[in-house]
């Protein structure tokens, strides 16, 4: 009499599941994006950053090994793949898991209507082609209104530092800061101007220790008027 087969399929459905990959199927089902520069504090669950990180150590481990260092007897390397997970979840790309920081915002009573400029702010962030260190300074232009939002001046770095901490791209990382603080300070104008370093050009690739890259977002009344802007860029004059 012969054995029946088993069907491997209630054993596959039973086999527990990464932490990443559930965390990806809860985003895909919610129809959410999750790009390198997205933010996906809102989709994880009490303990899951936990499990985040430890996963992502477990696979630095394994790519380590690939490299073939002797993780085992090298004493430099032992606890590589532990520092690399912290670094990438917790320090350089917190602003992919960590909730926006608390901003508050004061109504514009003195009703002021005059350029702001804030900057330079530093920003460290890293490119979402190879994850080399990106370094560069950011200025913001604001014209409010009546009906604009104040608010406090470190915000400025806390909102923008939260966009940068992930993998990046320039050109996507200006938008999404101009993106952010329009949404926030209902402004009548808003201006960035990022100049950054990209290490991917200076540590490898082409080697160029010298270029970098600048570009700008402007919007609204930096857009309509050319003097408006020209004071703006003339307060951002890079040395
Ligand atoms: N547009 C843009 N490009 C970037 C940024 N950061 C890095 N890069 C570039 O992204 C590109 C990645 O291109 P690939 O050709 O796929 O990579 P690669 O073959 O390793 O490129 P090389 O750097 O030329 O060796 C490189 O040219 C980088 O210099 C950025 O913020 N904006």
């Amino acid at each position: 009499m012969s054995t029946p087969m088993r069907d491997p399929a209630p054993l596959q459905r039973l086999a527990p599941i990464s932490v990443s990959q559930r965390v990806r199927e809860r985003l895909s089902s919610a129809g959410i994006r999750f790009h390198a520069n997205d933010n996906i504090a809102e989709y994880l669950k009490d303990g899951e950053l936990e499990a985040i990180e430890a996963e992502v150590a477990a696979k630095a481990q394994e790519m380590l090994r690939a490299l073939v260092i002797d993780t085992d007897n090298d004493h430099n390397t032992r606890d590589t793949a532990r520092r690399l997970a912290k670094m990438f979840v917790r320090e350089v790309f917190a602003g992919r898991f960590q909730a926006m920081p608390a901003v508050t915002e004061f109504p514009n009573a003195e009703r002021l209507n005059e350029l702001m400029i804030v900057g330079p702010l530093r920003v460290r962030s890293a490119c979402s082609h190879h994850l080399c260190p990106i370094m560069g300074r950011v200025w913001v232009g604001v014209l409010p209104d009546a009906d604009s939002n104040l608010i406090g001046l470190s915000k400025y770095a806390r909102l923008i530092n939260w966009i940068m901490r992930r993998p990046q791209i320039q050109e996507e990382a200006v938008v999404q800061i101009a993106d952010l603080l329009e949404q926030r300070l209902k402004p009548v104008g808003i201006a960035v101007v990022m100049e950054a370093d990209h290490y991917c050009m200076h540590w490898r690739g082409v080697e160029d220790d010298g270029a970098k890259m600048v570009n700008s977002v402007m919007r609204g009344r930096f857009l309509e008027d050319a003097a408006l802007r020209r004071e703006f860029l003339t307060f951002t004059k890079r040395d």
